[in-house]
């Protein structure tokens, strides 16, 4: 997996394993995954769909990666679904009869939700950076990240109602655990009307707003760059517990943790990280060891 990484920095063009991905490393410890077909606007085709899992597969088995920031190239983040891919593999599934023929469809549904939980099952932290126009598997893709930030212009739509389905790859499910209005849920969802930048500051969907896509990126990479400072045991340690207790009650989530720190606890990034805080040093002036 570590290898595939590397071998995909700068990716994009020749040699690259990825034909709807461009990754590169923006700095140490930082992966950058652009959605990557800016003139189908990053309609998410059949490659994307694979490439994705794939791709955070590599990533979350890679020493040298302890934080990611995913953003869209060209005009805008992503248009969602290739609505041309889509007719051929999602809208006709194989089988014999209806059981089977349904069968076939839950396991390509399933393959298609796997795209994003990858990014959440990914022990290192997601940043993603939303300009212009988040579409239908957009918000399912965003809503799977860590941390969201977007341009004064961008803009947010659960467009699948308007395509005929209810969305099934994760938007349903993450984004009432996102944003604490259940009701706005309810009518982004219903109606597939826009949300600009500003609701989604509101909302909570996004925790910041930027002038421009170059000052998001910038901010992006500021952020990234705090995380990757940090111990990478106590950064996986916290992404992977926070999501656990999002789906668990308080005691259970009490209880997961207790048993992942009596092992996690037992790293010299404590020590490391205690001496520095004494010292007033910034914790990005340890070495940590590679995780
Ligand atoms: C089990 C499956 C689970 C997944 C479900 C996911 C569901 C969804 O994602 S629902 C949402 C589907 N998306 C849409 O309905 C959006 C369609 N696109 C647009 O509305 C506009 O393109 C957009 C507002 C995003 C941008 O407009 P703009 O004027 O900037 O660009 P266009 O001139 O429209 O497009 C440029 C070229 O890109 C192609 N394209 C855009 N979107 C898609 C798409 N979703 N699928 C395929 N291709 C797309 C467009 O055809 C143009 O191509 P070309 O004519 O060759 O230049």
């Amino acid at each position: 997996a570590q290898v595939a990484v590397r071998a995909m920095s700068s990716s994009g063009g020749p040699g690259s394993p990825y034909t709807s991905l461009a990754i590169s490393q923006p700095a140490e410890f930082i992966t950058h995954v652009e959605l990557n077909r800016p003139e189908k606007r990053n309609a998410m085709n059949k490659a994307f769909w694979s490439e994705m899992v794939d791709c955070f597969n590599a990533i979350a088995g890679d020493p040298d990666c302890r934080v990611v920031v995913v953003s869209g190239a060209g005009k805008l983040f992503t248009a969602g679904i290739d609505l041309m891919d889509m007719a051929s593999d999602v809208l006709q599934p194989e089988g014999d009869d209806m059981a089977r023929t349904s069968w076939n469809m839950r396991r390509i549904i399933a393959k298609y939700q796997d795209t994003f939980s990858v990014i959440e099952k990914c022990p290192k932290p997601v940043v993603v950076a939303v300009h212009g126009a988040c579409v239908g598997g957009g918000v399912d893709l965003i809503t799977a990240c860590d941390i969201r930030l977007c341009t004064q212009d961008a803009w947010f739509q659960v467009k699948e109602v308007d395509i005929g389905l209810a969305a099934d790859v994760g938007t349903l499910q993450r984004l009432p655990k996102v944003i604490g209005s259940r009701s706005l849920v309810n009518e982004l969802a219903l109606t597939a009307r826009k949300m600009y930048a500003d609701e989604a500051k509101s909302s909570g969907l996004v925790s910041r707003v930027f002038a421009d896509k170059e000052a998001m990126l910038a901010g992006a990479l500021e952020i990234a760059g705090e995380i990757a400072g940090r111990s990478p045991v106590a950064v996986q340690g916290t992404k992977v517990n926070l999501i656990y207790s999002r789906d668990h009650s308080v005691a259970e989530g009490l209880d997961y943790m207790a048993t992942w720190n009596m092992s996690m606890l037992q790293t010299a990034d404590v020590m490391k990280s205690a001496q520095a805080s004494m010292e007033k040093k910034s914790p990005k002036s340890i070495v940590f060891s590679k995780l």
